[in-house]
């Protein structure tokens, strides 16, 4: 029977460099994991492509998407939905290959009680103005949206001890490197562990 690919789910509060830190980790020639695109109602920002970086619905759309269960979790962040398209998520799983899903921490801890043998990493900034520096610098939210969005991450930064891992992006090479190292290092405790189990079956 075809082993089930890993569940990676990346998670951390808006501005920390989730996108940034990912796409290090996609530009890499051994990265083997495929990038679930989400659903969102928001508008595209500046150079965002439809069904690369989002797939962006209407309200009317997404709430559809809701009703017929064809999201795996879903969260309302600031004023907009996100979402996590459920049959791409299970298909690519069931073929074998890792599944990488970039999202806030509400919709991480739905998908942690749907997937509990899923791989959790919480990404850091290295201070809170630090964060909103890069909120600022990024140059893509008003003033209000900048307070919301720091709002919400203090409350995000509260639920990191409920991840497996911890990861500061002090520097994007640096924390794209530590969560490569960690992935490994999972697939090898985790082959390890059912390697016991089918030798314990074979000895039954
Ligand atoms: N290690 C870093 N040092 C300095 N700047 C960084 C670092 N990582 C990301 N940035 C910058 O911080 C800003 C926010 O990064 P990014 O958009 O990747 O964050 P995000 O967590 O994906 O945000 P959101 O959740 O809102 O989509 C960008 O301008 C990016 O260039
Ligand atoms: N719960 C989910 N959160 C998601 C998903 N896709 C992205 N996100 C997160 O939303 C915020 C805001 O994103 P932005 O692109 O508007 O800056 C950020 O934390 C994203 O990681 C998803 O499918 N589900």
């Amino acid at each position: 029977m075809q082993e089930k690919g890993l569940l990676i789910v990346l998670s951390g509060p808006s501005g920390v460099g989730k996108g940034t830190v990912r796409k290090e980790l996609f530009s890499q020639p051994d990265t083997a994991f495929e990038y679930s695109v989400s659903a969102t109602t928001r508008l595209p920002r500046e150079g965002e492509r439809n069904g690369i970086d989002y797939f962006f619905k209407t309200r009317e759309e997404f709430e559809e998407m809701i009703k017929h269960d064809k999201l795996l979790e879903y969260a309302e962040f600031v004023g907009n939905y996100y979402g996590t398209p459920v049959d791409y998520v299970r298909e690519t799983l069931d073929s074998g290959k890792d599944v990488f899903l970039e999202i806030e921490v509400q919709g991480a801890s739905q998908v942690r009680s749907k997937f509990p043998e899923g791989l959790f990493i919480f990404l850091a900034p290295p201070s809170l103005s630090e964060l909103e520096n890069r909120i600022v610098t990024r140059g893509t939210e008003t003033e209000d949206l900048i307070r919301s969005r720091m709002r919400a991450a203090r409350e995000e930064i509260e639920m990191m001890e409920l991840y497996d891992y911890v990861v500061e992006n002090d520097q994007v090479e640096l924390a794209s490197e530590r969560i490569k190292a960690i992935v490994v290092a999972e697939h090898c405790r985790r082959e390890r562990v059912q390697y016991r189990y089918k030798k314990m079956l074979e000895v039954d």
